[in-house]
Formats: structure tokens, C-alpha cells, sequence
């Protein structure tokens, strides 16, 4: 505690400070005479996959990264796990420089990315399992102690003696996730760790990594494109955008923030006239095909006008039914990540 009873904040277990990356792509004309000319002169055009990024995360923050495809995500996780070095800025996490790749550094962090395995596909994840256990040098004793607990942890009893192939994807994944954390590693970098997996599998996962977090303390940071992967695991989120962080804050608030609309739904008694519905609301006629003939009508209100809104329509409509709700969140986060609603300073730490 501080003299002043505040509590102490911990020391944050990463810290980015103007995070950079820029892949230089070699150019290449078509052609005998491209290929000639890219042999003696490259010409390189430059990417900037993620600009001048500062962020810090405490020990045991569950943290999602949203963006959509190509904004820098696993540009990102490579540099904090030091699989790439950064083109510029400075990175620390638990204590070291990741792109050293020091062992004491590879001991506490693990790498889990949905689309790619590290378990042979030909052997049972046991043998897979020894290796790493050879690598990470854990005792016999530790093994079998972790396997046994993460065995249960996952529901793989039965599992790891069979050859990898045989398993169906979601214990593929789990499979995955075991070996990733054989040596308690204190961070979690997870991309896409649900990619694939139907839902029952995908909430197993989440439950497991809720479970991980909260018996370890474990600090996870993940991407993933199931907004439910990270409405269940993340109170906070780092919104990336064309390389630039443009959120950093509060789920809840990010919502609040940018889905200042609410959806009414309304049975109509007779169909209405377009231009007479766009003064109650902005209509979602692409979603509603009937909207021209039909009954059926959404809306999207103003949360601060709804209450009016539904009285106008109540008292100027023909309505046999109506029922408000909040905007999908796929459709908040679509509509932050297209509309340029947020400022690359745009966060709540900022204000
Ligand atoms: N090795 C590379 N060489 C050149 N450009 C790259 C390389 N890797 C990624 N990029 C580019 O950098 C940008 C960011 O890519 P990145 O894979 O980090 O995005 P992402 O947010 O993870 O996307 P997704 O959600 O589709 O996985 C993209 O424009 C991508 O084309």
C-alpha cells in the first residue's frame, strides 16, 4: 500500500511504447525483363503494418485485440513474443526485450495461433508432450502433475495416447493448448485460438481459459473474429485499425460508446411507406427483403429519443407488436472499424 492507503499498482507485465513495423515487399515487373531488372536492382515498396503502437498491460488482464483483416494483429503478438523485431519503439515484457528471444524470456510466455499446430499430426500428443518437457527442462514429477491437472482442466482424458490425427479438431486445439502451457508460462498469446471449432468446443475453450486466468493468474492477450470469444473472456479490448491503435478501454464502454442506437422491431398492421419510417429511425431495409410489401420493419433509434420515438410510432403506426434491443455487437465493432468513428487517440486513457 501506498502511505496514502491507495493500493500499489503493479509494475505492468508489458509495456509498447510507439510500437512500430513496416514489411518491405520487393516489387517485381512482369515479364523476362521484370525478373531480370528485380535480379540486379529490387525496387521495395513499404507496409506499415503497425504504427507507432504504445500500450501497457498489468499481470493477470484478460486483453482482446479486435480489428478486422490485415489491421495488425499478429504483426503485433509476432513482436511481443519476439518472433520479429519491431522496425521502431520499445517493447517490454515480463522484464526482457522479446526480440532477444533470452530463455528466461521463452520460459514465461507461450504462443498458441489457431491456424497453425505445433503437436505431430502422426504421433499421440504424450510423445509431443515429452519433447517439450525435455525442452522446457521440467521434472518428471512436474509433469506428470501438470499433464494430469490440465488433462482435466481440458476433459482430454483418453486423448493424449492417440495419435493426433485421430482427434477431432476441437481436442486437436485443446490438445495444442495443453502443450502451450506444459511449462506455466505467465503470459498467454493467443491468435485465433478458436478458429474452426464449433460452438460447443469454442465455449470449452473459453471456459478452460477463464478457468487458466483465474487459478493462475495468468495474463492472456487474444485476437479472435467471435466477438463471443472476447465479450466472454475481456473486459478490456485494443481496437487496431490499418496499423494504428484507435481504442483502448473498457468493452462495456466501447459499446456504450458507439452503439448509441437500439433496435426496434416492428409488426406493422399494413406496410408503410419508406420515407414515412425514416423519420422515426434509420430502417434496416437490407436486412428486412419484405420491407417494400411486407409487415416487418427495424429500426435503428437514438437511445436518447427512444422513449418518444415509441410513442410516435405507437400512436402513428399500425403496430401489432414491437420490441427494442440492443445493436448486435458484431455490428458496433463492424461499424467503429468501417465508419472511422474512432481517432487513433480516441480512448478513454486519453480523455
Ligand atoms: N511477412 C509479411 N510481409 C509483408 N507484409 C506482411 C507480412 N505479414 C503481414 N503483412 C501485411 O501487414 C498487414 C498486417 O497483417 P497482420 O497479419 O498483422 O494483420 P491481422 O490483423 O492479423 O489480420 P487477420 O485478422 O487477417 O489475421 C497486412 O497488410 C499484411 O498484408
Amino acid at each position: 500500500m501506498l502511505p496514502h492507503g491507495l493500493p500499489l499498482q503493479p509494475e505492468p507485465i508489458i509495456t509498447a511504447r510507439e510500437l512500430s513495423k513496416v514489411y518491405p515487399v520487393a516489387i517485381k515487373d512482369p515479364g523476362i525483363i521484370g525478373t531480370l531488372r528485380h535480379f540486379f536492382r529490387r525496387t521495395y515498396r513499404y507496409i506499415p503494418a503497425v504504427q507507432s503502437m504504445s500500450f501497457q498491460i498489468q499481470p493477470g488482464e484478460v486483453v482482446g485485440f479486435l480489428g478486422p483483416n490485415g489491421a495488425g494483429k499478429t504483426t503485433t503478438l509476432k513482436m511481443l513474443t519476439g518472433l520479429i523485431h519491431p522496425s521502431g519503439g520499445t517493447l517490454q515484457v515480463v522484464g526482457h526485450t522479446p526480440y532477444r528471444r533470452d530463455p528466461a524470456f521463452l520460459q514465461q510466455i507461450t504462443l498458441v495461433m489457431g491456424q497453425k499446430q505445433q503437436l505431430l499430426w502422426d504421433l499421440p500428443a504424450m510423445d509431443s508432450l515429452r519433447i517439450n518437457a525435455a525442452v522446457y527442462e521440467i521434472p518428471e514429477k512436474d509433469f506428470q502433475e501438470r499433464v494430469g491437472e490440465l488433462t482435466q482442466l481440458l476433459s482430454l482424458e483418453g486423448k493424449l495416447t492417440q495419435p493426433m490425427r485421430k482427434l477431432s479438431l476441437g481436442e486437436r486445439m485443446k490438445a495444442e493448448l495443453l502443450a502451450a502451457l506444459l511449462h506455466r508460462p505467465k503470459i498467454l498469446f493467443l491468435d485465433e485460438p478458436t478458429l474452426g471449432l464449433d460452438v460447443n468446443a469454442q465455449a470449452s475453450v473459453r471456459q478452460f481459459l477463464r478457468d487458466y486466468n483465474r487459478r493462475y493468474g495468468a495474463t492472456i492477450l487474444l485476437t479472435s473474429h467471435y466477438m463471443a470469444d472476447i465479450t466472454a473472456l475481456c473486459e478490456r479490448v485494443l481496437v487496431i485499425n490499418t496499423g494504428q491503435l484507435i481504442y483502448d478501454g473498457g468493452l462495456e464502454e466501447l459499446l456504450e460508446r458507439f452503439a448509441p442506437y437500439r433496435e426496434v422491431k416492428l409488426e406493422l398492421a399494413q406496410a408503410c411507406p419508406l420515407a414515412q419510417l425514416q423519420t422515426y429511425g434509420e430502417v434496416q431495409a437490407a436486412r428486412d427483403p419484405m420491407l417494400t410489401e411486407g409487415c416487418e420493419v427495424r429500426l435503428w433509434v437514438e437511445r436518447q429519443t427512444l422513449t418518444q420515438t415509441v410513442a410516435r410510432l405507437l400512436a402513428e403506426l399500425p403496430v401489432l407488436d414491437l420490441t427494442v434491443t440492443d445493436l448486435p455487437i458484431e455490428e458496433v465493432i463492424g461499424r467503429v472499424f468501417q465508419g472511422g468513428i474512432l481517432t487513433p487517440t480516441d480512448s478513454p486513457q486519453d480523455r
